[in-house]
């Protein structure tokens, strides 16, 4: 008893010496330590997906994404993670990432019963837009009560059924037929190529290819959704697209920190240049808008995306998009549109170049469906269905390197949790499936994932299977699936077809390993230095 007593006078001494500012101090460093641990062990312990294995970091912090992604290495470390834990890898304190085809249909096929997830808030540039609108109908329904409400469902930023009018109004000028009107758009700017690459072949300098079908693909998708030639194979000048998806992706992965994460961040120099080129962009689109609506006429032959957008009409209201939205849907073509295609070609003509032998059968077949040569862009009507070999490059290509590398995250809205594969998911989960974690599961593709080998997708051959097609997601898949793809594929088809007809492609380094740099967008790492010859077929 007695030293019970000593003790507390001591403790009251040592008090009263303590300033209230110490003890203010030392208060909040209790609470705050309490806090902390008391939140690490909730997410580790207590948590509905504490279940799922994955990196410490990953489960208490989504700034480990953030961090992940800031190296331009993220699908890389993804795919060690599942190397590590395997097919269901908890990489946020909400979210999943899955490697296995059988979680494709239940995340992506099931339309509002697993709507866009959070992340995609950080993709809104000036009003939602068929990209990054969440809406697959759900917030038209009172939300369920449960923790999950208080993250999502309440901030209201589903959008009532815009996805479904957006596709309603711009789906048919995104058609392979509409596509036709168009063109005449693709053939302008693949002369401007030809003519580049005749230049170099005079000169016999060596040129970066890289940098030439990445013009290419700007000035054609600007031309297409804004109805003007942005000049950029004239000028060598392209704008900063990569730091667009980098500022969404960041932003995204921290959607649940929005607006305030936008605030606080844009005082960083490197996040302010971002927002800075983003802004820029934004720019470039709303005057280039500005002009083409004050020259367009309505209801004219689609000729550009932008004539599709003037013309979208919802076929049951008859309503159409506004100034601001127009403005908004061009603004997403040209961003998702340009740099996506155009590093899918750097990849595809970067692997087959690199091997003889796949080069050697693809001109033989180029020779033989198509004989004799041409000078001017080839026509896209029946190149698919006559080259199946290409299109089995062009399907690897995708497989070995998908140019729009990130996560796709859709939320499990059921208030009883879902099945993915063989996995309950509970409400609230953010899943993803990055597509080239799926396409290099060893487990899906084989012990040779990292090799090219177009086999896997050329009926009759022994590596084929008819699933294969079916477990590519550089595309993503489901009603969430590229609207642009058609457009992706007439650049690809044309561009590859009319090139390696007319040139003979030398890569100066042939040896080196192809590496993307990954902004959310991929992107080869340094040029792809080439020497052209012109090509003389019998
Ligand atoms: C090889 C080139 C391309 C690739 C790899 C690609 C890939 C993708 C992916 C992965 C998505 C996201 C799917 C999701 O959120 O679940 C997407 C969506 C989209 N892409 Fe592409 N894309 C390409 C070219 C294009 C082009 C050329 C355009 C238009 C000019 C375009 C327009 C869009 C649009 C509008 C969406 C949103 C679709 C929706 O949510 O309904 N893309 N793309």
């Amino acid at each position: 008893m007695a030293t019970k007593l000593a003790f507390l006078d001591a403790l009251r001494a040592q008090t009263q010496a303590l300033s209230s500012a110490q003890l203010i101090f030392a208060t909040l460093a209790l609470v705050t330590t309490t806090y902390l641990v008391g939140y690490v062990v909730y997410q580790r312990y207590f948590h509905p997906l504490a279940k799922f294995p994955g990196p410490f970091c990953a489960s208490i912090t989504n700034f480990w994404k953030v961090y992940e992604l800031s190296t331009l290495a993220l699908p890389t470390r993804m795919c060690a993670v599942h190397e590590k834990y395997g097919p269901v890898v908890r990489i946020g304190p909400d979210d999943l990432s899955f490697n296995i085809p059988q979680a494709i249909a239940p995340i992506y096929k099931v339309g509002r019963k697993m709507p866009k997830g959070i992340f995609y808030k950080g993709y809104v540039s000036t009003v939602p837009d068929i990209f990054s609108t969440r809406d697959e109908n759900v917030s038209c329904e009172t939300p369920t009560p449960g923790w999950y409400v208080h993250r999502t469902l309440l901030t209201n930023e589903f959008n009532c059924q815009l996805h479904a009018l957006r596709l309603k109004q711009i789906g048919p000028g995104l058609s392979v037929s509409a596509l036709k009107h168009m063109e005449p758009v693709f053939d302008n700017h693949i002369d401007k190529l030809l003519q580049k690459l005749d230049g170099y072949v005079e000169s016999g300098a060596v040129l970066d290819l890289k940098s030439a079908l990445g013009l290419y693909g700007y000035d054609v998708t600007a031309q297409l959704a804004f109805d003007t030639d942005f000049k950029a194979q004239t000028t060598g000048e392209l704008p900063p697209l990569n730091n667009h998806f980098l500022l969404g992706n960041i932003y995204g992965l921290l959607a649940n920190l929005l607006p305030h994460i936008a605030t606080w961040s844009a005082y960083l120099p490197q996040v302010k240049a971002l927002i800075q080129s983003r802004n820029d962009l934004k720019k470039i689109a709303a005057d280039s808008i500005r002009q083409s609506l004050e020259t367009h006429n309505n209801e004219t032959e689609p000729g550009t995306l932008l004539a599709a957008l003037i013309n979208a009409k919802d076929p049951d209201s008859g309503k159409g998009l506004t100034e601001n939205e127009i403005n908004s849907e061009a603004f997403v073509f040209l961003v998702a549109g340009s740099h996506t295609t155009s590093s899918a070609m750097v990849a595809l003509l970067f692997y087959i170049h690199q091997n003889p032998k796949v080069l050697a059968r693809v001109r033989a077949e180029l020779d033989s469906a198509i004989p004799g040569q041409q000078r001017t862009p080839y026509e896209f009507t029946g190149l698919e269905t006559n080259l199946p070999y290409i299109l089995a490059c062009i399907r690897e290509s995708f497989r070995m390197s998908p140019t729009a590398a990130l996560l796709l995250p859709h939320e499990v809205i059921n208030p009883a949790g879902t099945m993915i594969g063989d996995y309950h998911v509970p409400l609230g989960a953010n899943c993803s499936i990055l597509s080239t974690c799926l396409h290099h599961n060893p487990d899906v593709w084989g012990s040779d994932h990292n090799q090219f080998d177009p086999d896997r997708f050329l009926p009759g051959s022994a590596r084929y299977s008819s699933s294969n097609p079916n477990m590519l997601f550089h595309f993503g898949q489901g009603n969430r699936q590229c609207a642009g793809r058609n457009i992706a594929l007439m650049s690809i088809w044309k561009v590859v077809v009319t090139v390696m007809k007319n040139y003979d492609i030398e890569l100066v380094n042939p040896n080196e390993e192809f590496v993307m740099l990954e902004y959310g967008v991929g992107d080869k790492k340094g040029p792809m230095n080439v020497r052209v010859k012109r090509r003389i077929v019998s």
